[in-house]
């Protein structure tokens, strides 16, 4: 009730509080599909993240493009793998984009203790497409106001997607509290209409 109140006051048909440009979905996955993709992401590379000499207990590894935190650099990276292929597919459809416009993804291991701080995506990116393996997790999102924040918890069940767009994606921070037990989540992002202006205008220099 809190949240309804804080947003103000829209509800959706359950009665669940409703923060324009957040949407999800639980059992999006099968036990087997979340079991497959946990087994393609012990074959992936995994590097801690590191932000100015700090490293954090979370694991990523970046397809299509890559965001350099410790210098700013956003660049090409590996290929999407092939069995990212017919989920990247699907997290399009759930948020009504294109395929082709999820152009990076994200694959994260928090290991027990590991969460991750508020933030907002860097500017490059606009759309955020996320899928939760394992643990479940509340993603928390707040926003400042003149006497303090306002502020939304979503559930992340095991198997579900949720999609940042708008409001949510660009007024909003996030974060996820540190877990006990592992959990993985696959983000799909599209790139900003600047980042893609930047990106022409490198391309035509070379
Ligand atoms: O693990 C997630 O679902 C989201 C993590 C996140 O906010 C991010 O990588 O920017
Ligand atoms: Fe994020």
């Amino acid at each position: 009730m809190e949240a309804i109140a804080k947003i103000g006051g829209q509800a959706d048909l359950f009665g669940e509080p409703q923060l324009p440009g957040f949407a999800q979905a639980e059992q999006f996955l099968t036990t087997r599909e979340e079991q497959m993709l946990i087994a393609h992401i012990a074959g992936v590379p995994l590097t801690p993240f590191r932000f100015q000499q700090w490293t954090g207990h979370r694991l990523t590894c970046s397809f299509g493009w890559s965001y350099d935190f410790e210098n700013g650099a956003f660049a090409r990276a590996e290929p999407m793998p092939e069995w990212l292929n017919s989920l990247r597919l699907r997290a399009a459809y759930f948020a009504g984009l294109d395929a082709s416009e999820l152009v990076q993804a994200l694959v994260t291991r928090y290991d027990p203790g590991a969460g991750i701080g508020w933030h907002k995506d860097r500017p490059v990116f606009e759309h955020v497409v996320g899928i939760s393996l394992g643990q479940a997790a509340t993603l928390r999102l707040r926003r400042r106001t003149p006497t303090g924040f306002s502020r939304f918890n979503a559930a992340l069940a095991s198997r579900s997607i949720y999609h940042l767009s708008g409001e949510a994606r660009h007024d909003w921070e996030h974060g996820i509290a540190a877990m006990d037990a592992t959990r993985w989540s696959i983000t799909f992002r599209s790139l900003s209409a600047k980042a893609k202006r930047m990106i022409e205008q490198d391309e035509k220099k070379s």
